[in-house]
């Protein structure tokens, strides 16, 4: 994976732009995110332990919002399910063209890994085959809120009995001191990985409008009206989460 430091946001923006998934984002991915959510590398690497549990046998495992692929070589680490095979979907051409050929890197150096399709398309219009385990990771905050409970609706349709949504997601908090306590602890943790104030603020303008956290009753509440039976948070780390949700 590129090793591109992330410096986006170094220099001073006239204006800072709406953040877009664009090749100069996809340049600096894995820098990015690494150093941007807390625990990223921690649920990237259990996510494919956790969907070992929940792969059902000749079904498809989907990574929605797959970006460079992350989440899909970790369920190609970690499943060994007969029959299994990924699904990874992006509705960004760059992401999916280097997803596509990191993939390729992956199948050079392992043998026996699950069968990969990388689609380019919108989550909102996929036709959903039947699935054991569906990843949203930290894709859901970038669909806009009123089209969230459909997609969750179509996913828990799309699920096999003993199958799993994985959802991770950055929270917001509906208690001010605590949303105010894990907000600050968040930019501490971003500039204790080398972003500069300057490079927090912007990136913050970057993604206000079109990044919009839930908190995780909404979540849970949610998730609940989309059908899904239970909802079991399994990682926080500050404002970052992840939840398992069971049909
Ligand atoms: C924060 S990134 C996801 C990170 C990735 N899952 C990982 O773990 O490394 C969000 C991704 O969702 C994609 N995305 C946003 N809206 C989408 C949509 N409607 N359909 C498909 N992909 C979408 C973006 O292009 C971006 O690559
Ligand atoms: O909340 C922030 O400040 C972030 O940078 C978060 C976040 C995310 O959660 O996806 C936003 C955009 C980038 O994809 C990487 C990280």
């Amino acid at each position: 994976m590129s090793k591109e430091p992330d410096r986006l946001f170094a220099q001073p923006l006239p204006q800072v732009p709406d953040f877009a998934f664009n090749e100069d984002v996809v340049r600096v991915f894995p820098d990015m995110i690494k150093r941007s959510v807390p625990g990223y590398p921690t649920i990237v690497e259990n996510l494919g332990v956790l969907a070992a549990q929940f792969a059902q046998p000749g079904s498809v495992l989907y990574d929605l919002g797959s970006s460079l692929g992350a989440v899909t070589q970790a369920l190609r680490r970690h499943v060994r399910t007969d029959g299994c095979r990924v699904i990874a979907v992006d509705n960004s051409a760059a992401m999916v063209e280097r997803c596509r050929e990191y993939l390729n890197g992956q199948d050079s150096m392992f043998q026996e890994l699950l069968p990969v399709e990388v689609i380019e398309g919108d989550i909102l219009a996929l036709q959903f085959q039947p699935a054991s385990v569906v990843a949203l990771n930290f894709t859901l905050q970038f669909i806009a809120p009123d089209e969230r409970l459909a997609l969750l609706s179509r996913i828990r349709q799309s699920l096999l009995p003993g199958g799993a949504l994985i959802l991770s997601e950055k929270l917001r908090f509906n208690d001010l001191e605590e949303h105010a306590l894990l907000t600050d602890l968040h930019i501490a943790f971003k500039r204790a990985n080398g972003y500069s104030e300057l490079e927090i603020a912007q990136k913050r303008s970057a993604i206000e409008n079109v990044m919009k956290p839930d908190s995780l009753e909404e979540h849970r509440e949610r998730l609940l009206a989309a059908g899904f039976s239970k909802v079991v948070p399994w990682f926080q780390c500050l404002n970052f989460a992840s939840l398992i949700a069971l049909p």
